[in-house]
């Protein structure tokens, strides 16, 4: 397990992520950061949906809304700040990321409610039931048009995308991260132990931060969501998803150093985790190396 260290993860971020370690202007106002909307939480799995929009607020972005499908949620566990609906209200609005399918059954009925947003948004992150519904070609992308697509399998989602096996993938994890991000023309981060980072232009990193406190459910929620808010606030494509992976798992290097982890992690402790990260880099970003 990789420990935490405060200055290798500043070296770090300050040589692939400059993006992440700038200040905020002080005439910034929440509009500058951007709106991101989350929309998934089918029943029994509405936490997902809240999990990843939880993300994107922390994360840094100005706006998050999320639309449930199973709404309202049986218990409001989630913060005030979000502006919560049900998935059709909050379908129908507008958004500067879109991240889809996180706790989404994979039904017609969803298939319905994603696709008008997948042909009219600019950006897009497809989870979870998204990425079932791609897989069952239920989910048409549009040719062109999109400024950027992230598809965040895991390897039993990109196992389901290439019509393959989960060892299949695994044996091969770089393969299937370049042969997802050709075929859908799209960055691809295959998650798992050491995530693969692959965009259809050669764009190749295998992510070398977290730990096995990740493997626990809605880990995968709070990266889609944290995805969705660095892109919402204008960072650099390749610097907002490779840092997004970076700063989740560095995260759980964090929490294991405070005995919050890795055993007994829980998903919904990543996000105050990344928040004090990314205030802590811009914070020291001007110190001499
Ligand atoms: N609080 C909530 O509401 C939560 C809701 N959630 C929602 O639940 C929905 C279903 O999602 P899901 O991932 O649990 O099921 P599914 O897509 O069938 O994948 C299982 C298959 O993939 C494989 N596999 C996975 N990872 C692997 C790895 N690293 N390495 C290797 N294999 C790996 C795995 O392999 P196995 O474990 O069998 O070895 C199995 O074959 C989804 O909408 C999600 O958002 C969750 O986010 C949790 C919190
Ligand atoms: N052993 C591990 N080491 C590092 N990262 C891990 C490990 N296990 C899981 N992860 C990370 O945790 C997240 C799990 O996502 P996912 O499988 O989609 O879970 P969920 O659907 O429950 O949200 C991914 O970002 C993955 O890379």
């Amino acid at each position: 397990m990789t420990p935490f260290d405060t200055e290798t993860s500043r070296r770090y971020a300050l040589q692939h992520f400059p993006d992440i370690c700038q200040p905020r202007p002080e005439n910034s106002h929440k509009g500058t950061f951007g709106t991101v909307a989350v929309i998934g939480g089918s029943k029994g799995m509405t936490g997902a949906a809240l999990l990843a929009a939880e993300a994107a607020l922390y994360g840094g972005c100005g706006k998050v809304m999320v639309g449930l499908e199973h709404y309202p949620p049986p218990v409001h566990h989630a913060r005030l700040e979000l502006m919560a609906d049900d998935a059709v209200s909050v379908s129908a609005g507008s958004a500067d990321v879109w991240v889809l399918g996180c706790g989404l059954a994979e039904t017609d009925r969803a298939a319905a409610l994603l696709a008008p947003v997948c042909r009219r948004a600019d950006a897009l992150v497809l989870d979870a039931g998204a990425l079932n519904l791609l897989a069952k070609q239920a989910l048409p992308l549009p040719d062109v048009g999109q400024t950027v697509r992230v598809l965040t399998p895991h390897p039993g989602e990109a196992a389901r995308l290439l019509k393959s096996s989960v060892d299949a993938v695994e044996q091969n994890r770089v393969w299937a991260a370049r042969e997802l991000s050709s075929r859908h023309q799209a960055w691809v981060v295959l998650k798992g132990h050491e995530s693969v980072i692959a965009s259809a232009q050669g764009f190749l990193r295998i992510n070398r931060s977290g730990n096995a406190g990740l493997a626990t459910a809605g880990s995968g929620d709070v990266l889609a969501g944290l995805i969705g808010s660095l892109l919402a606030q204008g960072i650099a494509v390749e610097q907002a998803i490779a840092a997004s992976v970076w700063l989740h798992g560095v995260a759980a290097e964090w929490l294991a150093a405070r005995q919050t982890g890795p055993i007994g992690l829980l998903a919904g402790e990543l996000p105050v985790a990344i928040r004090w990260l990314r205030n802590r880099l811009v914070s020291t970003a001007g110190n001499a190396a």
